[in-house]
This record gives C-alpha cells, structure tokens and sequence, in this order.
C-alpha cells in the first residue's frame, strides 16, 4: 500500500537528506529523486557554458537551454545534461559554490519545479531537497524536515570527503544555508505538517527506521 505514497525529506545542507531518502526508498522499494543534482546539474551547465551566474538575468535566459534527466533507482541514481553523466561533476567545489545563487533565480525554480512534478507523477517516491513539503508537493502524504547540528554536518561531511578540513567545511554548509533561507522564492523552510528529525544523536539506519515508521503510520492512516 506504499506504491503511490510521495515521502517529502528537506533540510538543511549535510543534514542527512540524500542517505536518508536513499535508504528509505530502498527499504520502501520506492524511487528516489535528488532535487539538489537538478540545481546541481543547472549549475553546471550555466558554468560550462560561461554564464555569470551571479547576473540572475543572463541565468534566466540561458535557463531552457538544458535537457536535465534524472534517474530514480535509489541503488544508482543517476543525472544527465544533455546525455551527459554529470554526476561526478556536479559535486565539484565550483558547482557547490555556484549552486544557492543560481537555486536563486526564479526561472529556475519555475524550470525545476515543473520537471520534479513531472518525475514525481503517480507518486511512490522520496523526494528530497529544500522545498519539497512546501512548495513542489504540499500534498505529500509524509512530510520529514532534517536536521543535525552544524559540527556534526561539517564532521560528517569532511570525514565523506576523505578528511577535508572540518572548519572550512561548516563555513561552506552554513554559507549555502544563509542564501538557501534567505531567498525570495521557495525558501528552505520546515513545511507545515513536517515532522522535524534532529539527526544529531542518531545512525543513519536509525534515522532511516524512524522515517520508514512514519511511512507505515501514514498508509495505515489512509487505509482505515
Ligand atoms: N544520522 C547520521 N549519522 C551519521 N552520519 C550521517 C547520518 N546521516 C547522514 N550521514 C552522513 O552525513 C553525510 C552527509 O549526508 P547527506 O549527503 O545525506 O546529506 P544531505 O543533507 O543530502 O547533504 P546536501 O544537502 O549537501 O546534499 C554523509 O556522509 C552521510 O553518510
Ligand atoms: N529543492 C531544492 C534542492 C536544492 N536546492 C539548492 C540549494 C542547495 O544549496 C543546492 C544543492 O543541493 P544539495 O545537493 O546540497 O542538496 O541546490 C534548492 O534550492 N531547492
């Protein structure tokens, strides 16, 4: 009775977002979709193709111009630019420093959010990303917001990074989430009805347990 469910999971950066979503999806046997590797995937593109991506309007224009195709098998998820494997490419220092201002642009959102709603379709998949339970699916019959203190994120993340320095680290994470809160359009916010998760005294599997009982709550509600 999951098969059509749509499991929204936002948050900050490094809260845990995408291992959870992951680990959820594949223990649900549901897609998986990475909001954030769209954005990423734009951001590339407007970089490869010299675009000044702190000049909203030269962004905007540039912005139909990408065929952007998201593959949604939570074991191997993939993303394209034109056929193009970008997925290493798009977690690149340039792209992660480029991705709040361009998430920025209104026409970009407007551009993503048609295709997220467009992936998501029937439903039976955990999305993932900044303004999922709030603006791309209010209607998702499960709503989780993550969080987890910011030395833990930045000591996760460096440590997923093979040892990056954890200081540089937290003031990367903590800068994207000033622009990522702060812009006009979709901010990251916790979306009504959300239940908030703190990550920082939890495993991952432990985390991802507590979603999948959220889950099971939530169908079973549907059923009765
Ligand atoms: N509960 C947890 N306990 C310990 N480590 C975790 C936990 N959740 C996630 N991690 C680890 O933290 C790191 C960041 O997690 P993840 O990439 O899932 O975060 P995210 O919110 O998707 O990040 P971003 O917003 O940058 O895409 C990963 O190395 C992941 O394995
Ligand atoms: N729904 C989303 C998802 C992502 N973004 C932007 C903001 C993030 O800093 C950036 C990269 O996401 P990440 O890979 O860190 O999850 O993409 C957004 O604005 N809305």
């Amino acid at each position: 009775m999951t098969s059509n469910v749509v499991v929204a999971i936002d948050g900050p950066s490094g809260s845990g977002k995408s291992s959870t979503s992951r680990g959820v999806a594949s223990r649900l046997g549901l897609r998986y979709l990475d909001t954030g590797a769209m954005f990423r995937a734009m951001t590339w593109f407007m970089l490869r193709d010299g675009v000044d991506v702190l000049d909203a309007q030269a962004v905007a224009a540039r912005v139909n111009a990408p065929l952007i195709e998201s593959g949604t098998n939570p074991d191997h998820p993939t993303i394209s630019v034109d056929g193009r494997d970008v997925a290493t490419a798009i977690r690149e220092r340039g792209v992660t420093n480029a991705v709040s201002p361009v998430s920025a642009v209104p026409e970009v959102r407007a551009r993503l959010l048609e295709l997220q709603r467009s992936v998501i379709g029937e439903g039976g998949i955990v999305v993932e990303g900044r303004d999922i339970g709030s603006v791309v699916w209010p209607q998702a019959a499960v709503k989780v917001y993550l969080t987890a203190d910011a030395d833990a994120r930045a000591t996760r993340r460096a440590a997923e990074e093979g040892g990056s320095d954890v200081t540089a680290t937290q003031a990367s994470l903590l800068a994207r989430d000033e622009i990522d809160s702060g812009r006009a359009t979709a901010p990251l916010t916790m979306a009504e009805g959300a239940h908030h998760i703190d990550t920082t005294p939890y495993t991952l599997d432990e985390v991802i347990s507590q979603v999948v009982a959220l889950v099971a709550e939530a169908t079973a509600a549907e059923r009765a």
